[in-house]
């Protein structure tokens, strides 16, 4: 018998051949007969999910995402099936308010799973109409209007902070104790949007730890979430699996507490310990939205609702933040050029949205650092419609083909922002002295709607955008009129983790009060 002839006769063999046999075809396919196939890109991304993965999972894909654009182009195939775009101009074309395209199954694995049923939120719903029936009710809630309704509660927790600072590393023998800002920062962060959301705090900045392991659950879940969203199949025999779970359960703590919350203020209110309508925390507006409309809004929305603040507000802010304060420490002119204008604006602790929403330089400086890092540092992968659609080149991708732009590509971009678009300088944002008003105006009116889209964009816009500046603004305002903020070492380098939300570590800094001049 000839060797072919028996391992046909083995069956273990024959599977194997088969499985020899599909992978070869889906090679050839891949390499050569794919309608991608003039999209150049790394030649293992072109054959299998698993290269976007392994960089995702390594943490800095948004460098790489960056690396190929320079050197390939505005169109990258990063997998078989999956193109990054770096061109600003197709930002309104991909994310529009009008036909969305629909977000990818790279969202899938954000839903929690909760006695075998999964739940997905409005982040993460591939369903265009689910999703405006969900969000339709609350979406005026978050005006720019309606969340500075949340200034006391923000005030509140700022002047919180900014006491414990005074204690733990600015005044008496605590003087000149290294303040770790990435830990602090994010304390601040998530107990912020604990304030806003539920009208309390979570208890990091009094406690002076990560209460619960709230911090360290929610992170653990991204960095799973984040390169198993590259091949989101795998979460089903990961984290969605019905025999054993394994994994760190992604958004299920965010659920639980807010499931908690909510029925804490539910019981507050029949006991009349609280009347609804009396506070102004997000909690509360939904309480009252279920009161006037309680034929469209449920508790189960309300939980909804309510865990993506939880999930979503803390660690995107507290990147920002964090990125101010460490290119600030990098930049001392641009530190010493904020303080000087809050300085002459004399403003009280916490500085109010009144006095600093005008202000040019805290305005570029923050615009400057949501460039430089955005909060959340992957593609936005969404799905190309029916049409198909025509590349400005003319290359075309099929109906399917999954894209997405990183804002960590598009926010580095050579024609919008200049030769130094790797650099952090603040003052790109104002007007240089060789263009005039008009010249300027529209210089900066193409790199605003290229930073905007850190905040995503269309119809699936994030929902707190204005809060995050208010929150941002303010803190950051308060800070730098109050403190002197360095880097323990001025040539120290942060460490950084890009799991969808941008983790910084490492933060060694010093806090000193700034003598009056
Ligand atoms: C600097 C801070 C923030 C950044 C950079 C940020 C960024 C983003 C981005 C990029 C998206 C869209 C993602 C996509 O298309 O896949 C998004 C969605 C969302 N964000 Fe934010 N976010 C921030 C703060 C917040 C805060 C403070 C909240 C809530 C209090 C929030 C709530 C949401 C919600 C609910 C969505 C889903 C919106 C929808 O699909 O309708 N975000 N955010």
């Amino acid at each position: 018998m000839s060797v072919f002839a028996s391992l046909c006769s083995n069956v273990w063999a024959q599977g194997l051949l088969a499985l020899g046999l599909l992978c070869l075809t889906k090679f050839v396919w891949d390499i050569f007969l794919s309608p991608l196939r003039g999209i150049p890109g790394p030649f293992l991304a072109k054959v299998t999910d698993l290269w976007r993965a392994i960089h995702t999972y390594r943490g800095r894909v948004d460098l790489k995402h960056l690396e190929l654009h320079r050197r390939y182009g505005t169109a990258v195939q990063v997998g078989p099936n999956c193109v990054s775009i770096s061109d600003p101009a197709l930002i309104r074309t991909i994310y529009s308010t009008r036909n969305p395209w629909k977000k990818s199954d790279m969202y899938r694995p954000n839903d929690v799973l909760i006695e075998g049923h999964r739940l997905s939120n409005l982040f993460n719903s591939q369903d265009e109409d689910w999703h405006n029936q969900n969000i339709r009710p609350i979406r005026g809630l978050w005006s720019m209007t309606k969340v500075l309704e949340y200034e006391p509660l923000i005030d509140e927790t700022i002047s919180k902070f900014v006491d414990k600072l005074s204690l733990r590393f600015v005044d008496g023998t605590n003087a000149n104790k290294i303040f770790p800002a990435d830990e602090w920062i994010g304390f601040f962060a998530w107990d912020v949007t604990a304030n806003f959301s539920f009208g309390r705090h979570y208890g990091f900045i009094d406690q002076e730890k990560d209460v619960d392991n709230l911090i360290t659950d929610s992170t653990a879940g991204l960095i799973y979430f984040a390169p198993v969203s590259q091949i989101p199949w795998i979460d089903n025999l990961l984290d969605k699996n019905p025999i054993k779970r394994i994994g760190p359960k992604p958004t299920l703590t965010g659920v639980l507490y807010a499931f908690k919350v909510v029925a804490e203020y539910q019981a507050q209110l029949a006991d009349k310990k609280v009347k609804a309508g009396s506070v102004d925390h997000t909690l509360d507006k939904y309480v009252q939205l279920k009161e006037a409309h309680p034929d469209m809004v449920n508790d189960q929305q309300i939980v909804n609702w309510l865990m993506l603040s939880i999930l979503a507000g803390g660690d995107t802010s507290s990147a920002t933040m964090r990125a101010v304060l460490y290119y600030l420490a990098k930049a001392p002119h641009a530190s010493a050029k904020l303080a000087a204008e809050l300085s002459s604006a004399s403003l009280p602790v916490p500085a109010p949205w009144r006095s600093i929403r005008e202000l040019p330089y805290l305005d570029a400086v923050i615009s400057e650092a949501m460039r430089i890092n955005p909060g959340i540092a992957m593609m936005f992968e969404r799905v190309v419609p029916e049409t198909g659609f025509t590349l400005p080149d003319g290359r075309y991708l099929p109906a399917g083909t999954k894209v997405g732009i990183n804002p960590f590509v598009t926010n580095r971009d050579y024609e919008v922002f200049g030769n130094d678009a790797d650099n952090f300088n603040p003052d790109r944002w104002l007007p240089d002295e060789n263009e005039n008003t008009e010249q300027f105006e529209l210089r900066r009116r193409r790199m605003k709607d290229t930073v905007d889209f850190v905040f995503g964009g269309g119809g699936r816009v994030c929902m707190g955008r204005y809060l995050a500046v208010l929150e941002i603004k303010k803190l950051i305002a308060t800070l730098y009129s109050m403190f002197d903020i360095e880097l323990v070492d001025s040539k120290h380098e942060w460490k950084y983790r890009d799991a969808w939300f941008v983790y910084q570590y490492d933060m060694p800094m010093v806090i000193r009060r700034r003598s009056a001049a």
